[in-house]
């Protein structure tokens, strides 16, 4: 709207018209309407005042897309009309005593002070409403955590009931030697099942999890106890009583008996492996086998032999399935461990990756030697790498009230958000816990984990990190800023990324490469680290595991040597 057509336009009958933004948004956070005198006077003296003196185009850009009050620039050209509008007054001189250029020059400063108004007004409400979203968000995520946890609590209560019974046949923890006070138990993960009606295929499973501890070995001592406590603070000074870089070993206290196989689907080496692998698990081992639906169907159109391999039909008995399985066996490359971790919203059974892809950085069993492994394995301990996975909230600008927000995700390499099929830069705003980071202007943004640093991050210039460090990686895509370098944040900060309300086009999400989401103006996205690591069994170790792998998977610091002759100090 010029300022031509603000003058046209007639006041309402009442002779009083009123000064307020017209967007939505923030409507009930703005400053109360002002009202402005108007009379024919005015309109004419409006038609006399130039473009310099009073800027009213400002008044249109308060009416920005979607109704919102917009942009910092308007609120320096709403300062710069205000100090015109001043400037006017000091330079006209009365030069009549025209009751209308009295009324003028009233309403003229009414205007400023409204303008001026406005502008404090709009900023205080867009910081207060950035807040108000910021609790809401952090609220929601804590009401979905204690109503796992309240899920948790109930089912404890039931199965100290039964565990109370169960002492007369099996030893107390303390008595084994178990965990209690020295690591974790089996059980301990057990308890989060969630309650509902038995699926249909339970009945197929006898027996119930096989129990197992996880202990902490020091320095390679295997027996070594893990202490609780990293620092002490005794006499009032701290020191770091333990290292925290234990390597874990799990230990079965029964034998498993239950294998879930998640294989890459259109390969026929996998296939044929797969079905081998069956059939020796069910005849050396005895043990229960899950497949997907689409292996359950191959492996019976294969023989009718494998009817003994459960399947399941829905998402609820997907839910289900960590309370059956006690170890998952993938075929494939590391989309397939993404794959199989992703089958898993809660606690995730032991992982044995077997390599059938072209990379295999989480994949270290070779499957030539399946038997010998897998022995090693089902009878233990064995090493395990606990992979940290990190969970993702989409909180929509538009259910921003909404109690109940979209499923989060679980990723176990990395969370990205970029711009996806725009040709514009990504203008993302990102915060920790409650401080702003920065504003990602580029490409888009990667957050890792430290098991996904070798992946995606690792292409976009961030660090390598061993997968048993506790952190979270924060790797810009191409930032177009020659200072923007890769961060590593402590594991327990939260993350929140918001795509901000005046950027110029959408952004999207994807999960493990996959599921992308569209994120628009006003969405954000909340990530921490969930509580439901993914424990890979390892080939030798952690450590051992992670060198050859990036040795041997991306040729890390491949060089010629340098020959022995030539010039010495
Ligand atoms: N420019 C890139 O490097 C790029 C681009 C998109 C996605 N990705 C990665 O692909 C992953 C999805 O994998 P996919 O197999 O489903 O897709 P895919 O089939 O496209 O394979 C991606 C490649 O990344 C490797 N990879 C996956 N996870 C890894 C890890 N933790 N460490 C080292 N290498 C790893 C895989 O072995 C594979 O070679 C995403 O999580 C992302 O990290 C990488
Ligand atoms: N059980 C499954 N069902 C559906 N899709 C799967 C399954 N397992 C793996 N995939 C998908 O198949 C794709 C290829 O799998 P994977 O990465 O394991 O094999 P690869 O590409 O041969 O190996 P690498 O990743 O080592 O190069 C991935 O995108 C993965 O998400």
């Amino acid at each position: 709207m010029s300022h031509d057509e603000l003058a046209d336009k007639e006041p309402s009958s009442s002779e009083e018209f009123q000064l307020a933004p017209t967007g939505s948004k923030f409507r009930s956070l703005s400053p109360a309407p002002i009202p402005i005198p108007a009379s024919p006077g005015i309109r004419s003296l409006v038609d006399s005042v130039s473009d310099e003196t009073v800027n009213v185009d400002v008044m249109a850009s308060h009416q920005s897309e979607n109704g919102s009050i917009s942009t910092a620039s308007s609120t320096v050209s709403l300062l710069e009309s205000e100090k015109a509008a001043y400037e006017f007054l000091a330079q006209t001189p009365v030069r009549s005593t025209d009751a209308h250029l009295i009324e003028f020059s009233e309403a003229l400063r009414t205007v400023a002070k409204a303008l001026r108004q406005v502008a404090e007004g709009k900023a205080a409400a867009q910081a207060e409403a950035a807040e108000w979203k910021r609790k809401y968000e952090l609220e929601t995520a804590q009401k979905q955590q204690s109503k796992i946890r309240g899920y948790s609590s109930c089912i404890s209560n039931n199965l100290d009931k039964l565990a109370s019974q169960l002492t007369l046949e099996t030893p107390a923890p303390d008595q084994l030697g178990c965990c209690g006070k020295h690591g974790i138990c089996a059980h301990q993960v057990l308890q989060d099942e969630v309650p509902g009606p038995i699926p249909r295929s339970n009945h197929k499973v006898g027996g119930r999890k096989a129990p197992f501890k996880l202990s902490w070995g020091c320095n390679g001592d295997k027996n070594g106890q893990h202490k609780h406590d990293f620092v002490s603070f005794e006499k009032g000074d701290i020191t770091t009583a333990e290292r925290s870089n234990k390597q874990i070993l799990l230990k079965w206290e029964s034998p498993p008996q239950t294998v879930l196989f998640i294989t890459k689907p259109n390969s026929s080496s996998v296939r044929v492996l797969c079905a081998e692998m069956v059939r020796w698990l069910r005849e050396y081992k005895n043990v229960n086998i899950f497949v997907d639906p689409r292996v359950s169907k191959e492996l019976l159109t294969e023989d009718s032999y494998y009817n003994f391999v459960q399947t399941w039909d829905n998402d609820d008995d997907i839910k289900m399935l960590h309370t059956k399985v006690d170890l998952i066996v993938t075929l494939g490359g590391d989309g397939t461990v993404l794959w199989a971790a992703s089958l898993f919203k809660g606690p995730v059974p032991p992982v044995v990756a077997f390599a059938l892809g072209s990379l295999g950085f989480m994949t270290p069993f070779p499957s030539e030697h399946y038997r010998e492994l897998l022995d090693n394995v089902l009878n233990g301990p064995f090493s395990i790498t606990l992979r940290n996975r990190i969970q993702c909230h989409v909180i929509r600008d538009a259910a921003k009230d909404e109690i109940v927000t979209e499923e989060p995700f679980l990723v176990l390499n990395e969370v990205t958000i970029d711009r996806g099929i725009s040709s514009y830069l990504t203008n993302l705003e990102v915060y920790c816990d409650s401080s702003f980071v920065t504003c990602v202007q580029g490409d888009g943004l990667i957050i890792s984990t430290t098991s996904g640093s070798t992946a995606y991050s690792l292409a976009a210039g961030g660090s390598m990190v061993h997968p048993q460090v506790p952190g979270i990686l924060f790797t810009p895509i191409c930032p177009h800023s020659l200072s923007f370098r890769p961060l590593i944040l402590p594991e327990y900060v939260t993350l929140r990324v918001q795509v901000p309300y005046n950027s110029r086009g959408h952004a999207w999400a994807s999960f493990d490469g996959k599921d992308r989401k569209q994120l628009s103006p006003g969405d954000a996205l909340i990530c921490s680290i969930s509580p439901w690591p993914v424990p890979t069994a390892c080939l030798v170790d952690s450590t051992t595991d992670f060198f050859r792998s990036i040795h041997e998977g991306l040729h890390w610091n491949l060089r010629k040597s340098q020959s022995f002759d030539g010039p010495r100090d």
